[in-house]
């Protein structure tokens, strides 16, 4: 069957890869599905710091908050499991899930999965941060739903980008690569099976337009036979124009008796009001955000002149911080890229993180940082956002991030520095502030309640310090 289930792929022409995942080959090439929406500005952000996020992960995210479970019909006894058996799942799809090294549930999977699995199938939404185990769940969901001996669609997944669908179709590879019989078909831009033809996958995965296509244009997918349909992303869904009314319609052509299951790292109202529109009568599971603290880190500051006296101050920071492993943040791409080569023109090794750069490139570049072949990582705030590289110990703030309006951004502070304490670990901030700019470090030491102390960057002796 491992055979039989590589993602059927119409090459399109354009950019990105498509992976033969058995064998990491490159089999085609595409580009972010754009379709009928348009992804620009803080979709394309969203999408691109989701696709990092997936591309980096390569293990579940431990939150220390509990689930938060809310049932449709509170009367009835609310199952939780400890272990994979407990689900009663065929014996191919617990081969798989043991193959990719899962031993037990993730804590959204516990409560999940019984609801995901329940017969009468239950309609699910649920929030938790990336990297909780989201994706694996419903993916162990439509795998143990579908009849592999029907050879049509019978479980449509959508995802906001081209790319996000192709990382949800490697889990369903991955997760199923002893379920003989089953195939995935992704339905995205570039991929197009003629008019009329028969369509044997039961699995489809895409973007919201083009399934709509497929299931009324082309008239591939029999939308009746359909029992489970899954929403991933759908923070991410909501900001590309045209993807939310197209996933409504794609929704509401669904059977009654499909299974609903929507899933978003965030729950903004707006999120919220899209769930309740794809989702009736929900069950919903939230688990909180891992809080950032200011608690572990020391804060530090230095006074400089201008740009190049913060320069200055920088290289004689380099040999302390290059002790560990540090982030430079600059508020603007031009100031990060101008930085990062003065250091590299003056001998220092640091790799630039640009938003410029293909996410794939970037992701290169952050597992690059993380393996710890490169010491000093220069990025801008946009970059940087929702990545975490747990192992950087200092942060130091080339500029202090700011609003569009000039005031102090205290969120980007907290997300820039918030990351080097986490686990307990002890982190250390250092901010360059131009004189003009020293006002808003009482501004921030107000705000959290927290101390920032003065740094002399000439006095090396007073740098050693910062690690005492
Ligand atoms: N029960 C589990 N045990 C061990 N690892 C797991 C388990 N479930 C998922 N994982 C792994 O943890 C990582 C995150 O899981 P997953 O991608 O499902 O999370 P997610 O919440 O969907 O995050 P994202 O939205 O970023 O994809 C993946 O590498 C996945 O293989």
């Amino acid at each position: 069957m491992a055979a039989k289930f590589l993602p059927r792929f119409w090459r399109s022409g354009s950019q990105a890869e498509l992976l033969d995942f058995q064998n990491n080959n490159v089999v085609a090439e595409g580009k972010l599905d754009f379709e009928h929406g348009t992804l620009k500005g803080k979709s394309e952000d969203l999408a691109n710091h989701s696709l990092l996020n997936k591309l980096l992960r390569r293990t579940l995210v431990d939150s220390p908050h509990n689930v938060e479970v809310l049932q449709r019909d509170p009367t009835s006894p609310l199952f939780s499991v400890k272990s994979f058996e407990e689900l009663h799942l065929k014996n191919e799809l617990l081969r798989g899930i043991y193959a990719m090294g899962f031993n037990r549930p993730s804590k959204i999977q516990e409560n999940a999965l019984p609801m995901m699995l329940a017969d009468p199938p239950q309609n699910l939404i649920a929030q938790s941060q990336s990297g909780t185990g989201k994706t694996a769940a419903f993916v162990l969901a439509m795998l143990s739903r579908v009849d592999a001996n029907k050879k049509y669609p019978q479980c449509i997944c959508l995802s906001p980008t081209f790319e996000l669908a192709l990382q949800t179709g490697k889990v369903v590879e991955e997760m199923g690569k002893f379920c003989a019989g089953i195939e995935v078909i992704y339905a995205l831009r570039g991929n197009r099976p003629g008019k009329g033809s028969r369509l044997e996958a039961q699995i489809v995965i895409g973007t919201p337009g083009t399934v709509l296509d497929w299931c009324f244009k082309l008239r591939l997918i029999t939308v009746e036979n359909i029992s489970v349909f899954v929403l991933d992303e759908a923070d991410v869904m909501i900001n590309v124009q045209g993807h939310s009314d197209h996933s409504v319609r794609v929704k509401r052509s669904m059977p009654k008796s499909c299974q609903m299951l929507l899933f978003s790292a965030t729950f903004e109202d707006s999120v919220w009001a899209f769930a309740e529109r794809i989702v009736p009568d929900p069950n919903i599971i939230k688990l909180k955000k891992e809080e950032l603290t200011l608690k572990n880190i020391q804060q530090f500051y230095d006074q400089c002149e201008n740009k190049e006296q913060k320069y200055s101050a920088l290289c004689n920071l380099y040999g302390v911080i290059t002790i560990a492993q540090a982030i430079v943040f600059c508020q603007t791409r031009k100031i990060a890229s101008w930085l990062s080569q003065k250091l590299s023109d003056d001998g220092h090794q640091v790799a630039l993180l640009s938003g410029e750069l293909p996410v794939y490139d970037r992701a290169d570049m952050i597992q690059r940082f993380r393996e710890g072949r490169e010491k000093v990582l220069v990025t801008t705030n946009v970059c940087a956002r929702g990545i975490d590289v747990e192992q950087v110990s200092i942060v130091v703030n080339f500029d202090l991030p700011v609003n569009v309006d000039g005031s102090v951004d205290f969120e980007t502070y907290l997300h820039r520095i918030g990351r080097t304490g986490r686990f307990g670990k002890k982190g250390i901030a250092v901010s360059l502030i131009e004189n003009f700019f020293v006002y808003m470090l009482k501004e921030i030491e107000d705000h959290f309640n927290t101390k920032i102390t003065k740094l002399n960057s000439m006095d090396m002796d007073e740098m050693g310090k910062i690690w005492k």
